[in-house]
């Protein structure tokens, strides 16, 4: 007992340490990918929204651009160094502005006239943009080391420039995108760097140090990339956050992993579950339970009746298994379970079994089944020792619609042609009229053991089973009395005219090698009822 017990709870603390481990590694696992998607999605969504912003910050800076250079003129006067002043003292961005000429030449700046010629690669870029217009990050005489300029040029020639620090114009960005992410801001040739603070340096430099995922955007109009990093570090900060949440969900999914071992545990011990694996396995047993025929030159014959002994359920009630086939839908596979195991027993026993049939017990449904007729043509032809001694014993077909009626004829007559005899078993017991007996071509009829128990001292009974008895003759049919337990009931049998008796008065059901030995012992020539 005390080893039961603790092999029990080895079992069980087993399988709580298998729970634990599945759960620890599915939850790690839905953990890590969920939180890696998630930042890849806020990834995708934030680089979009900063893409909007640079692309409507863009537009702005043009706006402005454009507005200074329709005030402007190709001289460098006191008001036009003034506007300049003026539009640089309210501009959100540029810090200094300036105006060039057909020549690429700036001639005049918010600080006065000068005389610089534009960067080469910026007029090529002025010269082949279609409307004009483009920008650069390079270096500034007068800002700081590293500048952000813009560029647009008038139809006739015209042209102003903006310069403005890099973090004004990466500010709204950095709003959207950082601390969480990192980001290459490539304009023109150069690039911001955000974790640089706004350094310049070659775009080629590889941000992607500690780097998880990626994404990039490029504004065609304005020659503007964007490159968004996630930093693996942002995922370790997001995984300590929601350290808490990941083990209340490690330990929901224990809980459930736990639950469902113990469902799937305790449906694989089910007695419904181990009723189908025998079946399914080819476990169950048969016994037989001798029908003693009562006249000499008759032999005696056999009912197979299922048998099981289930290890963690004990001795199982055919009446259970039969009940649990049918609600499974098992009912045909044990039928062939039955036939199969009947078929073995004549192989092996041919000589004592040469002339007895066996009635193997069937279902009305199952016999109703277009494939019901086939299959057991197909097991006689596996086992030919069964033909012309198999027999099926049909619980009452009464029950029967119009339609089913004259299939079930039908099959009957099959049956009958490819072999097999046909029996009614426990007759009496439905809604059976006398009428029933004459649809069906059956060969025996077994009245059943409720009648037999009440039939001696029940006038009503013996009424009945007289007038069964006398029709069951005229139509050619055998008469077995089942359930006879007593001599006294015997005797009443016997006095009816049953042609065979079934009951514990001879035998009760028994395994195959007693069932030999029994029809051995008990010849119709040396059995004291047969006359
Ligand atoms: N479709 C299938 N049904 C089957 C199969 N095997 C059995 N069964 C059906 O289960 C019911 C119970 O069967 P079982 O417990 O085996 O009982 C049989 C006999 O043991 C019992 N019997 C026989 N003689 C006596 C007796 O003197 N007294 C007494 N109290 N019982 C007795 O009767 C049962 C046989 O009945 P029947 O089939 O009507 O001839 C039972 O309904 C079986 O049909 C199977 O493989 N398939």
């Amino acid at each position: 007992m005390v080893k039961m017990v603790s092999s029990r709870l080895q079992g069980r603390k087993k399988t709580l340490l298998l729970c634990a481990f599945f759960s620890l590694v599915s939850s790690i696992m839905v953990f890590a990918s969920s939180l890696y998607w998630y930042l890849l999605d806020d990834l995708e969504q934030r680089t979009d929204t900063a893409q909007q912003v640079l692309d409507n910050q863009m537009q702005n800076i043009f706006v402005e651009l454009k507005e200074v250079a329709d005030q402007a003129t190709f001289f460098c006067e006191k008001d036009d160094v003034k506007r300049l002043q003026k539009t640089t003292f309210y501009s959100p961005i540029f810090k200094e502005y300036g105006l060039f000429d057909h020549d690429y030449k700036l001639f005049c700046s918010n600080i006065g006239p000068i005389d610089i010629t534009l960067y080469s690669t910026v007029i090529e870029r002025l010269k082949s943009s279609q409307d004009r217009k483009t920008v650069s990050l390079s270096q500034s005489n007068t800002l700081s080391e590293s500048t952000f300029f813009a560029f647009y040029q008038r139809e006739d020639g015209l042209g102003v420039n903006g310069l403005a620090p890099p973090r004004s114009f990466s500010l709204f960005i950095d709003q959207i995108l950082r601390p969480d992410y990192h980001y290459l801001l490539t304009i023109g040739k150069n690039t911001i760097d955000s974790r640089r603070d706004a350094h310049q340096h070659s775009a080629s430099h590889s941000a992607a140090v500690g780097v998880l995922a990626h994404r990039s955007v490029t504004l065609d109009d304005w020659s503007l990339t964007l490159k968004v990093f996630l930093p693996t570090a942002l995922y370790w900060q997001y995984c300590l956050l929601l350290l808490p949440f990941a083990i209340v969900s490690w330990l929901i999914l224990l809980v459930a992993f736990y639950s469902a071992t113990l469902l799937w545990h305790h449906y694989q011990h089910s007695l419904h579950h181990c009723i189908k694996r025998a079946i399914k396995r080819n476990e169950m047993q048969v016994h037989y339970q001798p029908i003693v025929s009562l006249q000499r030159d008759k032999p005696h014959e056999l009912e197979a009746l299922i048998r099981w002994h289930s290890e963690r359920h004990g001795q199982v009630s055919p009446l259970i298994i039969v009940d649990t086939a049918n609600r499974l839908g098992l009912m045909e596979e044990l039928t062939w379970m039955v036939i199969r195991q009947v078929g073995n027993f004549y192989r092996d026993n041919h000589t004592v079994l040469k002339d007895i049939k066996t009635a193997v017990n069937v279902d009305r449904f199952s016999l109703l089944k277009d494939s019901f007729t086939p299959m057991l043509a197909e097991l006689l032809n596996q086992y030919p020792e069964l033909t012309g001694r198999l027999g099926l014993e049909v619980t009452e077909t009464s029950a029967l619609n119009d339609d089913e009626l004259p299939l079930m004829v039908s099959r009957f007559e099959h049956l009958k042609k490819i072999g097999v005899s046909l029996s009614v078993d426990d007759f009496g017991t439905g809604y059976s009229g006398l009428d029933f007996l004459r649809r069906f071509p059956y060969d025996t009829l077994k009245l059943d053991q409720v009648f037999i128990a009440s039939l001696k001292d029940d006038h009503f009974s013996r009424q009945i089973l007289t007038s069964v008895t006398k029709l069951a003759k005229e139509l050619g049919m055998e008469l077995i009395a089942e359930g006879v337990e007593r001599q006294d009931q015997l005797e009443a049998v016997q006095m009816l005219g049953v042609d065979r008796v079934q009951g514990y008065f001879f035998s009760r059901p028994l395994p195959k090698e007693q069932v030999v030995a029994w029809l051995l012992d008990n010849t119709p020539a040396n059995t004291p009822v047969c006359r």
